[in-house]
């Protein structure tokens, strides 16, 4: 009989998932992985290396490229005007260069980051590059300061996330891997963060393949609110791209190792 083999394709069942993801991608069984639960009590505030204040400006753009990548949707946002800096981030600039999110099959899980062993019910992360150093994306990937990613988590509450919404409304139009659309509507990412600009950051990695240990991470403490209807439309999207029906309802790697890395917060 001929045997089918298997594409080697990563995901998050027993067979593909985070567990396995280090035979294929040795940096993801490395020392300095994401995401790592956030243990409060052991966070320091840095008072004499008082961090500079973290800074970030971005444009509205619309007509942004939102694309079903068979792991979770993601929309491409590379915006060249778009600036974060100071924090944990030294003397670089990083700019926007994509945000996707992370969900669970229930509210009661989904974020990769959890604190004291919570998890929140997903996980958005605005991703960024060094331009300072860098030319490009790809090559800041392959740097230990070559990204910085923010991470805001999601609550479920009553009120749904206008910008979110935005999102929600064109997953109809990306439900295959592969698919993507226009997001007609002006995308504001600043209106993605909190009111609260508190956050913790460390030193980690990409949080699914090839799991390259180059991020700084920022993890914003508190919560935006969305809809449990908005999460159903997420896991609504099909890992495949077509006939076969699998959805994507679970797309979040658990904690990894803290080992002896900092872990520090800005209470801003
Ligand atoms: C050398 C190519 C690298 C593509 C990296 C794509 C990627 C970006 C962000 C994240 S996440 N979840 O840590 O924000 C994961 C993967
Ligand atoms: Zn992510």
């Amino acid at each position: 009989t001929r045997a089918r083999v298997m594409a080697a394709e990563w995901g998050y069942s027993p067979t593909n998932g985070p567990d396995v993801w280090a035979r294929l991608f040795p940096q993801a069984g490395g020392a300095r992985q994401s995401p790592v639960d956030i243990c409060t009590s052991i966070a320091s505030s840095d008072s004499n290396l008082e961090m500079k204040k973290l800074t970030f400006a971005y444009e509205s753009q619309s007509d942004l490229r939102i694309l079903n990548t068979g792991h979770g949707w993601k929309v491409e946002a590379p915006q060249s005007g778009s600036r974060l800096e100071g924090g944990p981030l030294g003397e670089d600039i990083y700019q926007l260069e994509q945000f996707h999110c992370h969900w669970g099959e229930t509210s009661a899980e989904g974020s990769e980051h959890t604190v004291d062993g919570r998890a929140y019910a997903g996980e958005l992360h605005l991703v960024h590059w060094n331009t300072t150093k860098y030319q490009s994306f790809a090559e800041a990937a392959q740097h230990p300061d070559g990204l910085a990613v923010l991470g805001v988590f999601f609550d479920v509450g009553n009120e749904s996330n206008d910008e979110i919404e935005k999102i929600v409304s064109t997953l109809s139009e990306i439900k295959f891997k592969g698919q993507f659309t226009d997001i007609p509507d002006v995308i504001d990412p600043t209106t993605f963060l909190p009111s609260g600009l508190g956050y913790w950051t460390y030193l980690g990695s990409l949080t699914t393949p090839p799991c390259n240990e180059c991020v700084i991470w920022i993890v914003y403490k508190e919560p935006i609110t969305v809809t449990e209807e908005q999460l159903v439309q997420f896991r609504c999207l099909s890992a495949c791209s077509g006939e076969a029906e699998e959805f994507i309802v679970k797309n979040y790697r658990p904690p990894q190792p803290l080992g002896n890395r900092a872990l520090r917060e800005c209470n801003a």
